[in-house]
């Protein structure tokens, strides 16, 4: 039996997101986002699913807010509905918006819990959508005055603040692959947007140095691993493209001020360019405090000519899945991990999202997910390799507190500490809620190896 421990500096923490729990979609001004377009378009969502209630928690905000203070965690990340402080993306604000955002981190505050506050979480507002969204550059200064807004009315109650979530699911899963809103099919369309999303990002942290804003300020980019199946250097290099695609792709620009030169070239034979503006790689890679990293899964792949976009062949070797498909690859962690600290320095990094999914069901009163509890131990053995091998790590937060709208999958798919009856909105503590808790109050736990 070993024991995984952990440094008391390290950050506890959970994670959600405001169309993924919020509901209340038609109250208090809150005007429509393209997920709200998105779910109501047949086909898109499984099971016809919406945020139109979620999880309720506009209304639930403190018994979620007890249930957090409960489980122990020092930090709770959300974010913050767009088209809930301008329903149109600009112009006049919705007061009654950022009221409900006021009384929320009151109460985070008064319970001993420190924000960590997400601008930007896919939830578009339709009416910059139906201008171009993401595509047009007038978004770009949208998102910076709605930032600059939120910095302004928050300085000083939230101190860790996060631009862009996940920028390669809103850019290439949206508007490439599809699958997600506004669920567009155009490499060039989606690496137009990729580039926009990190100039949104630059120009909000710009905004928030200029204004003097108390705290600290980062993005937070997904990953995922690709581990070569063999030595063949074909093998390599696609595998560094398809891993290239989440890391370089979304890293250099901000830590290097351009893009990866082997991704570049790679599109440019796609027929795909980059509309890069003088000043855009200056703004995009002002420093930053830190950088949040979502690590799911990883996979082993080899090169296969007109495979994917990258000619890389996702290898199945047998590794265990969760319920949504995704392998449990906790060794890609560590990878992701540990070349983001050789390839760009000592970045303080969050883990602002690693969690499981798994189809829970409550019996009596409890519910036994001692697969996703696995999929914690395994993931935190990694992080503390990653932090042991001098990765900086100044915290973890799960995705995620609750079940919530899994986007394109629904609520079928689960992540939560604690599931949700969306028929009742009861929320059960699972298990491994309460090993989480545990190893929250310890800062350490037993690895069952
Ligand atoms: C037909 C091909 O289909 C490819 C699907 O490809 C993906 C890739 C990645 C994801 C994905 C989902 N999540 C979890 C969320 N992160 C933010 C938070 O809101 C969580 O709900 N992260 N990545 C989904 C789908």
């Amino acid at each position: 039996m070993s024991i995984i421990q952990f440094s008391k500096d390290m950050k506890w923490g959970a994670a959600t997101a405001a169309y993924q729990i919020e509901g209340a979609a038609f109250e208090d001004g809150r005007g429509l986002s393209i997920w709200d377009t998105f779910s109501k378009t047949p086909g898109k969502v499984i099971n016809g699913d919406n945020g139109d209630v979620a999880c309720d928690s506009y209304h639930r905000y403190e018994e979620d807010i007890q249930l957090m203070k409960e489980l122990g965690i020092e930090m709770y990340r959300f974010s913050v509905s767009w088209p809930r402080i301008f329903p149109t993306g600009t112009g006049e604000v919705n007061k009654k918006g950022l009221d409900f955002y006021h009384r929320f981190v009151d109460a985070l505050l008064e319970n001993g819990i420190e924000p960590m506050c997400t601008l930007y979480h896919w939830d578009l507002p339709q009416a910059l959508q139906d201008k171009g969204g993401w595509d047009n550059r007038e978004t770009v200064e949208a998102f910076a005055d709605y930032a600059e807004l939120m910095f302004k009315e928050f300085n000083g109650k939230i101190k860790m603040w996060i631009t862009i979530n996940e920028p390669w699911c809103v850019s290439f899963l949206s508007n490439y692959i599809g699958v997600h809103a506004p669920g567009n099919q155009d490499l060039q369309l989606a690496t137009t947007i990729s580039h926009h999303l990190l100039l949104a990002h630059g120009k909000a942290v710009t905004r928030f140095r200029e204004l003097g804003i108390e705290g600290e300020i980062g993005y937070a980019p997904n990953t995922e691993w690709n581990e070569p199946f063999s030595n063949r250097q074909e093998d390599i290099d696609a595998c560094n493209r398809g891993t290239g695609w989440f890391i370089e792709w979304f890293f250099d620009p901000v830590f290097k001020g351009s893009y990866p030169e082997f991704m570049v070239n790679w599109f440019e034979e796609k027929g795909v360019s980059l509309k890069i503006e003088a000043g855009d790689l200056e703004t995009i890679s002002q420093p930053i405090d830190f950088v949040g990293i979502n690590y799911y899964t990883g996979s082993v792949g080899r090169f296969k000519q007109g495979e994917d976009l990258f000619d890389l062949e996702k290898i199945d070797i047998g590794y265990e899945k969760t319920d949504i498909g995704w392998n449990v690859y906790s060794e890609g962690f560590y990878k992701v991990l540990t070349k983001i600290k050789d390839q760009y320095g000592d970045i303080p990094i969050y883990i602002t999202e690693n969690g499981a999914c798994y189809d829970d069901d409550v019996k009596d009163g409890q519910v036994k997910d001692q697969r996703r509890i696995d999929y914690l131990k395994m993931h935190l053995t990694s992080l503390k390799r990653s932090i042991d091998a001098g990765v900086n790590i100044k915290g973890y937060l799960t995705w995620s507190l609750l079940d919530n709208f899994e986007w394109a999958e629904g609520y079928d798919k689960r992540f939560g500490l604690i599931h949700i009856n969306f028929n009742t909105l009861e929320r059960t503590k699972k298990d491994s809620y309460y090993w989480y808790k545990q190893t929250i109050n310890n800062g350490w736990f037993e690895m069952f190896y």
